[in-house]
């Protein structure tokens, strides 16, 4: 049988292939030429890492492993009470079939902020730099277990090619060391395991010390708590990539900034 990661990304090949055929790549460029330039994104979450806890957050209206997560979905609303809440950078959901998301939501949430938002798809073809630029984003994920080693470093080149930096995404140490190839220094280590879509904390735990020298670790999913937090502090990671339990409060700056401060 086939697992939802696999579907997922089949579908995603074909939604892209559709697209690609819908406009040109003079087209994207131009959209592309006309966004602002790239904010830092890994550069923001450096800076906030040095001195503190750096959180991605993430604006997130459903999922597959969930169903619906927020039904007062508000992105520009949201991505304000992220940033006065404390977060150095934003997440948006794209995906449309598993994810009930849209492009607009990234271009709404950018624009209601001055955080750097990473576009979060599932990228199988480096076209999608280009279009995830034309749309303003600033980085975009590069998740290991849908990619061979060759695709994986032709997205992040084409990441590069466009000023955004990738997050590279992890679940097991084999994909630890293929991201461990690629250039870039942020990794994401994914608790939640995108075929059984069980979270373990202990995933990053695990994995934290096999990073790069000079990564930037990201803990990600299945962060509820500050003492979350505090106890993935522990293997060294700073950074947090939080979605469902911050969409899930009603009041979304006050859940972050207790997240962050405890
Ligand atoms: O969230 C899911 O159910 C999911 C299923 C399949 C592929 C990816 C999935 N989530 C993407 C993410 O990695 C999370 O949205 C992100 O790390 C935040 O996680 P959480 O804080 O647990 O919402």
């Amino acid at each position: 049988m086939t697992d939802k990661l696999t579907e997922i990304c089949e579908t995603k090949r074909g939604e892209v292939a559709a697209r690609k055929a819908a406009v040109t790549v003079a087209e994207l460029a131009d959209r592309a030429a006309a966004q602002s330039a790239p904010r830092g994104f890994e550069a923001a979450l450096r800076a906030k890492a040095a001195s503190g806890f750096a959180l991605i957050a993430e604006i997130k209206k459903a999922s597959p492993s969930k169903g619906l997560i927020r039904a007062d979905f508000r992105p520009a609303e949201h991505a304000r009470a992220y940033q006065a809440g404390g977060a150095a950078c934003l997440s948006i959901l794209t995906d449309a079939p598993y994810f009930h998301g849209h492009e607009d939501y990234l271009v709404e949430a950018r624009a209601a902020c001055t955080l750097p938002v990473i576009r979060k798809d599932f990228m199988v073809d480096p076209w999608q730099c280009l279009e995830a630029r034309a749309i303003g984003a600033d980085a975009i994920l590069i998740i290991a277990a849908c990619l061979s080693d060759q695709q994986m470093a032709e997205i992040e080149a084409a990441a590069r090619e466009q000023g955004m930096d990738a997050l590279v995404e992890v679940h097991n140490e084999e994909e630890m060391e293929r991201a461990a190839r690629l250039k870039s220094r942020l990794i994401g280590v994914n608790n939640r395991d995108l075929k059984r879509f069980v979270t373990d904390l202990g995933t990053t735990e695990r994995l934290a010390a096999l990073a790069p020298e000079g990564t930037l670790l990201v803990a990600e999913s299945g962060i509820n708590t500050h003492e979350d937090i505090l106890r993935l502090e522990k293997c060294g990671a700073r950074t947090f990539l939080v979605g469902e339990s911050l969409m899930r409060q009603d009041d979304v700056e006050a859940a972050t900034r207790a997240l962050l401060q405890g």
